[in-house]
């Protein structure tokens, strides 16, 4: 009788236990939130020839194998993982901007709580800054990338794409419009640039610094954007099959028309000029911008120097040409900006507008 009921005692505290441990795991199993990750390829998905040399091959592995060098995710987050395309940045192109800005707004009204997209670093400022114009969530979204392939030694990449995915499920990481995660740092996308060809801490933010850092798995932010983006943006990939033409022309010493007529003659919608200091033409180009400007083509001067801002303020009348100046937004982003602004105006004092909002 006694046995009996000390047999039956341990095995109601046995199935107890097991039914604790099962609610404990569900329960566990319910807070890891939801999260796409969206592949594009780039180093982080490059395979090289050699462990120790710079040659690889771009974006050659896939989403599921750059997942699997990286377990600890899954102990952080549900993982849903697509692969948009498999591309070396340097072929990022405006029809995939609009296929993965398509996705993103899609998911966005999906019970997915963050994004996070593996990039080449190449182009991976204008990505991040095409999405934070078009993107309508303030749900996380955070590109990642790498300067060693995946096969490197001390690759760079399982670390980066760890914090990209700690970061993007964090909740302070909420409505702060898409950043970059690379190397320890949290980096806005309309600043952040690529400023050393081969180094693993390339990316910086030269105007406004970092918005915070990554440390233990957990963004430390340090500043907040006060730009316009995402949920505010007037800007709108709904209805957009393409985008406007703008090209970008590089200013030098000595510099001729030869690339503004060259872009005249090919159509083009708007030209960004890269000039030379505050995005100073000389003479004879600051005539050919006009006479573009004239056949209605947009203008927006922007500088080759680093950083710092191309102003309506300073050595050229703006006004009096009908051009715009990019203010902190350097060449590259300023071709992300106006293609958008030519969605909806060429009217030069809107396109300054903007460049001042965003
Ligand atoms: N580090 C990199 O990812 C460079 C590569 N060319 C890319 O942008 O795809």
């Amino acid at each position: 009788m006694k046995k009996v009921s000390v047999r039956r005692t341990i095995s109601i505290a046995f199935m107890l236990m097991v039914g604790l441990f099962m609610v404990n795991s569900f329960a566990f199993a319910q807070v890891k939130p939801k999260i796409a990750i969206l592949a594009t390829g780039g180093t982080i998905a490059g395979v090289g020839q050699s462990e120790v040399g710079s040659a690889y091959k771009s974006g050659a592995i896939t989403v599921d194998k750059l997942l699997a060098a990286v377990p600890q995710i899954n102990n952080i987050a549900t993982v849903q993982g697509e692969q948009v395309v498999q591309i070396g940045s340097q072929d990022m192109n405006d029809m995939v901007w609009l296929k993965l800005a398509k996705r993103i707004n899609e998911l966005a009204k999906t019970d997915v709580q963050a994004f996070v997209i593996t990039h080449g670093t190449d182009t991976q400022e204008e990505t991040a800054y095409f999405l934070n114009l078009v993107l309508k969530t303030d749900k996380p979204v955070v590109l990642v990338g790498a300067m060693r392939a995946s096969t490197a030694i001390s690759a760079d990449g399982p670390k980066n794409l760890y914090d990209a995915v700690s970061c993007a499920i964090d909740p302070t990481s909420k409505g702060r419009g898409v950043m970059i995660i690379m190397n320890d740092k949290i980096l806005g996308a309309d600043d952040v640039t690529k400023t050393m060809t081969t180094a693993v801490e390339t990316f910086a933010c030269p105007n406004y610094g970092p918005l915070g850092i990554m440390y233990n798995g957990k963004p430390m932010y340090t500043r907040t954007s006060m730009k316009k983006h995402t949920v505010k943006s007037e800007f709108s990939v709904d209805n957009l099959s393409e985008l406007p033409r703008v090209e970008i022309i590089y200013g030098y010493s000595n510099v001729t028309p030869l690339f503004v007529d060259a872009a005249v003659k090919a159509g083009v919608k708007g030209i960004v000029y890269a000039g030379v200091g505050n995005g100073n033409p000389s003479t004879t180009l600051q005539d050919a911008l006009v006479s573009a400007r004239k056949s209605g083509i947009a203008i927006v001067r922007s500088s080759r120097v680093f950083s710092g801002p191309t102003s309506q303020f300073d050595e050229v009348d703006d006004e009096k040409c009908e051009f715009a100046a990019s203010w902190y937004k350097n060449p590259q982003k300023a071709r992300v900006l106006l293609m958008l602004a030519l969605t909806k105006t060429d009217n030069y004092k809107e396109i300054q507008r903007m460049f001042i909002e965003y």
